[in-house]
């Protein structure tokens, strides 16, 4: 069974990353709360997957935990320090690759590091080793040989293995995705779970994930949270019980059914209050 939302001790006061105590979040002094009370920690290097209905405030989540909204009650903290700001060590990743059509994809991936600092003052000097860096990364997501290659000369696919790399290149801490993958082909979706996988195996950044697909957030994430309808809260977290890192024939098994089901049941609860 899920279980019922908690706050969550992590094992040592320096292992959390996100840290969210009582946070709400109403979009202006008019509104009712979009969020309430969300109690959340996650450990260094840990991927969370958030489930939950349209409008449940998912993508509100991800605002308070980059910066870009502060709570209207409560407290975020990341790393150690309060959210004052939009965070810098962060990447995001959306549905929507939103790569620029004028710019090749090697260029693309560059972009982050023409405008973020420190990395924006030293481009220039920097800019063969950047290149190698962003080689090296699409490289790793199976886009040898296209880094000349325009955007609109790439599959949909491949071009969300590209925003995944540009989400990547300055090395964030915290690696952010909204429905990443959800404009996708079943096949192509499976394929990603897979490069995301092999990336964070790799690199253990922290990951937030946003999904609507069950079986996604089963395949990668640590741990499940199952988010209410407006107001969105925490209603269950869920500690996933396969062992990292997996391979597709999981998805075949009883317990990863199983863990799919009791999602499922949760979100059609919360759908149906
Ligand atoms: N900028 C905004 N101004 C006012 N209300 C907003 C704003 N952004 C979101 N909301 C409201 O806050 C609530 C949560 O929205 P949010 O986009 O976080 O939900 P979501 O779970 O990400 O939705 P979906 O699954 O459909 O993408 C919704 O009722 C939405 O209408």
């Amino acid at each position: 069974m899920l279980s019922p939302t908690r706050l969550p001790t992590p094992d040592t006061a320096t292992d959390t990353f996100v840290d969210f105590r009582h946070v709400y979040l109403a979009y202006s002094e008019s509104a009712d709360f979009a969020v309430e009370d969300i109690n959340l920690q996650t450990r260094h290097g840990e991927f969370i997957a958030i489930v939950g209905p349209s409008g449940c405030g998912k993508s509100t989540f991800m605002k308070l935990a980059t910066g870009l909204k502060p709570p209207t009650r409560g407290k975020v903290c990341v790393d150690g320090a309060p959210v004052t700001g939009p965070l810098k060590f962060v990447g995001m990743a959306f549905q929507a690759p939103t790569l620029l059509p004028w710019r090749t994809t090697l260029d693309n991936v560059l972009l982050p590091l023409e405008i973020v600092e420190p990395y924006r003052s030293n481009f220039k000097r920097d800019k063969a080793q950047y290149t190698e860096r962003a080689l090296a990364l699409l490289k790793t997501v199976g886009l040898d040989g296209y880094a000349n290659k325009y955007p609109w000369q790439l599959s949909g696919g491949m071009q969300q293995r590209a925003s995944i790399c540009r989400a990547l290149i300055h090395e964030p801490k915290m690696l952010l995705l909204d429905e990443p993958f959800g404009a996708l082909d079943a096949f192509t979706r499976e394929e990603l779970w897979c490069v995301l996988r092999d990336l964070w195996t790799e690199r253990r950044f922290n990951v937030i994930l946003v999904t609507h697909d069950l079986r996604e957030a089963a395949f990668l994430a640590d741990t499940i949270y199952v988010m209410s309808k407006r107001p969105g809260r925490i209603v269950a977290r869920k500690e996933n019980p396969l062992p990292q890192p997996r391979d597709l024939e999981v998805t075949y098994t009883e317990p990863f059914t199983e863990l799919v089901h009791e999602l499922r049941e949760h979100i059609g609860r919360v759908r149906s209050t």
